[in-house]
C-alpha cells in the first residue's frame, strides 16, 4: 500500500464534520497519502466521500481533526498557497460556459500567474490540452462540450494547475469505457499523487494503491485494492460480492463484481 521511502503528502487526522444534528456526516477519519499514490475513496451515496474531499480543500471547516500537507497544517496556509498544492476536480464548478476551453483550462494557471513566464503558462495549457484528447476543441465554448468532452476539459484544467496533490470527485462521470481508462492512466503516468472518488469497482484493481472505505461517515477498511476487495465489508457496505475469474483469453485471473441476490430479490 503505502511506499514507505516516499514524502509523506497528506494527513489527515481524526476529522470530523457535523452538518446539522448529533450525527457525524464525517466520523474521526484518518488517513495518510504518499508522495505518487493513487487512493481511491468508495462507499455508497451519502456516506460523506465528497464532505470528506470538500474537507481536504478546506471548503469547509472541520468539527475537530486536523489535516497536515507536506508537514504543514493546511489550515494555517493562505488560499493561494493551497491552490499551488492542491487542485479540485468536481461535477459542479460553475464554470462560466461562454468560455472556450482554452480559456477555461487557462484558469489553472491562476496560482502560477505571478511567478512564472508567459511562454510556461501557454506550454502547460496545450500540454494539457493535447494530453486529454481535445486539441481540436480548444477554440470552442464549454457550452457546446458533450458531456464526457466538459470532462476532459475539466481533466485539463486540473492538469494545467501542476498540483502536488490532485482531488478527483467522480472524475468517470460522463466518460465512455475506453475514455475513463485513459484518463486514468494519463494521471497515472505523471505519477501526480492523487485521491479519487471511485464508483466504478472494476477501475480500483488497475488504478489504485490504496482504498478507503467509507460507510455512514466513518472509515471502515483500508488498504491495497486486493485487501479491501476481498474483506467482508464489500458485502457489509454495497451488497455487492467480488468473484475472481480466469480471463478465457490471457489465462490471468480478473475480478469481476455481482450483486448480491439476497440485495435485488
Ligand atoms: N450542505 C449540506 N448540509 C447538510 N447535509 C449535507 C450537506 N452536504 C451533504 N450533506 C449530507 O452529508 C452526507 C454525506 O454527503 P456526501 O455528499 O459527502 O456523500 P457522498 O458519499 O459523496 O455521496 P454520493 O456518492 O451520493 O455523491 C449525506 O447524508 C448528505 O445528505
Amino acid at each position: 500500500m503505502n511506499a514507505p521511502t516516499s514524502e509523506n503528502v497528506l494527513s489527515v487526522r481524526d476529522l470530523t464534520l457535523f452538518f446539522t444534528g448529533k450525527t457525524p456526516q464525517v466520523d474521526a477519519v484518518s488517513f495518510e497519502v504518499y508522495a505518487g499514490e493513487f487512493v481511491s475513496i468508495i462507499g455508497p451515496n451519502g456516506s460523506g466521500k465528497s464532505t470528506l474531499l470538500r474537507l481536504i480543500i478546506n471548503e469547509l471547516q472541520p468539527a475537530c481533526g486536523e489535516i497536515v500537507f507536506q508537514g504543514k497544517m493546511l489550515r494555517t496556509m493562505t488560499p493561494m498557497e493551497r491552490a499551488r498544492r492542491v487542485a479540485l476536480l468536481t461535477q459542479h464548478d460553475n464554470a462560466d460556459l461562454r468560455l472556450t476551453v482554452n480559456e477555461y483550462v487557462a484558469l489553472g494557471r491562476i496560482p502560477w500567474q505571478a511567478e512564472r513566464p508567459k511562454t510556461e503558462h501557454d506550454d502547460a495549457i496545450a500540454d494539457a490540452i493535447h494530453d486529454v484528447g481535445i486539441a481540436h476543441l480548444k477554440q470552442v465554448a464549454l457550452g457546446k462540450l458533450s458531456g464526457g468532452e466538459r470532462q476532459r476539459a475539466g481533466f485539463a484544467r486540473v492538469l494545467a494547475q501542476q498540483p502536488t496533490l490532485l482531488l478527483l470527485d467522480e472524475p468517470t462521470n460522463h466518460l465512455d469505457p475506453l475514455a475513463r481508462h485513459q484518463l486514468l492512466s494519463l494521471v497515472k503516468r505523471k505519477n501526480i499523487t492523487t485521491v479519487a472518488i471511485l464508483h466504478d469497482l472494476e477501475l480500483i484493481q488497475p488504478f489504485c494503491d490504496q482504498v478507503i472505505m467509507m460507510n455512514a461517515g466513518r472509515l471502515v477498511c483500508r488498504g491495497t485494492p486486493a485487501e479491501v476487495l476481498d474483506s467482508p465489508w464489500l458485502e457489509k457496505v454495497f451488497g455487492m460480492q467480488s468473484l475472481h475469474v480466469i480471463h478465457p483469453k490471457s489465462g490471468k485471473t480478473v475480478r469481476i463484481f455481482e450483486a448480491l441476490a439476497s440485495e435485488i430479490d
